[in-house]
């Protein structure tokens, strides 16, 4: 069984500016006790807002996160941050190893470890992605392409207290498909096999989020799958009813 509550991050990736604030707030507000027994909230705005929603969530309890980091402390990296400066804004997660970091700026599992080490270091707590795409999954090489991934994507010395894993099959991020619930089910439970070898006892607690295509709509029904931790939410957490409506699975 799974001890902790679980975890529903939004990734805004890159939307929202200044006036998205008080659409942020909307989230927070509605973060009432209710929720708040039951779910660990997160917003990962893009960077220019992390200070800006680290304010707004002061009390709340709602968790802020960065999307991306640099793995190294500082120096000449022109357009770059590191997790310190990240830590800095009050923000306590990073998502590393998103499949559009992945795809489009050609990072791979090396780099998504120097990520999370860096991440580690920092004090925060890395939100390491992981998931295969359409044709890896018709040539069923689904799960060992996660194996893979996380092999290469996890640091030594890393503690299973500082880790999430989001599993987000690349053909299920906004596109509105899904893999079928027991797809899910059999990809979680061979994650959390991983990760049990990996960390022992640690990382039956680890968790572990589903995310492509997560709505208020398919929510309860994914979210009630066991190894199932929470949620990595996309396109329906940049709008508040949306990503209560989500959490609300859990009440
Ligand atoms: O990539 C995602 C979250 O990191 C998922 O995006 P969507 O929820 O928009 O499919």
């Amino acid at each position: 069984m799974h001890a902790r509550k679980p975890l529903v991050v939004g990734n805004w990736k890159m939307n929202g500016l200044k006036a998205s604030a008080s659409e942020f707030g909307r989230m927070v507000e509605g973060y009432g006790a209710g929720l708040r027994h039951r779910v660990q909230l997160v917003v990962c705005p893009p960077v220019t807002l992390l200070s800006t929603f680290a304010v707004i969530a002061l009390g709340s309890r709602v968790g802020i996160g960065a999307q991306d980091c640099h793995p190294g402390t500082h120096g000449a990296h022109t357009g770059d941050i590191s997790a310190e400066m990240i830590a800095d804004t009050g923000a306590a997660f990073v998502i590393v190893g998103h499949s559009e970091r992945r795809i489009a700026h050609r990072e791979s599992d090396a780099d998504a470890r120097g990520k999370v080490k860096a991440v580690h270091h920092a004090g925060l707590i890395a939100i390491l992605c992981v998931g295969e795409t359409a044709e890896e999954r018709k040539a069923g090489l689904a799960l060992q392409v996660i194996d893979g991934q996380l092999e290469g994507s996890l640091p030594e010395g890393l503690t299973g207290d500082d880790l999430v894993v989001a599993y987000e099959p690349v053909w299920a991020i906004g596109t509105g498909v899904t893999p079928s619930l027991s797809d899910i089910a059999e990809m979680h439970a061979h994650i959390r096999l991983r990760l049990v070898e990996r960390f022992g006892e640690e990382g039956g607690r680890i968790h572990i989020l589903y995310g492509g295509s997560v709505k208020p709509s398919n929510a309860s029904d994914i979210l009630a799958i066991s190894d199932v931790n929470g949620a990595l939410v996309g396109g329906a957490s940049l709008k508040a009813a949306d990503f209560l409506g989500i959490a609300s699975a859990y009440v």
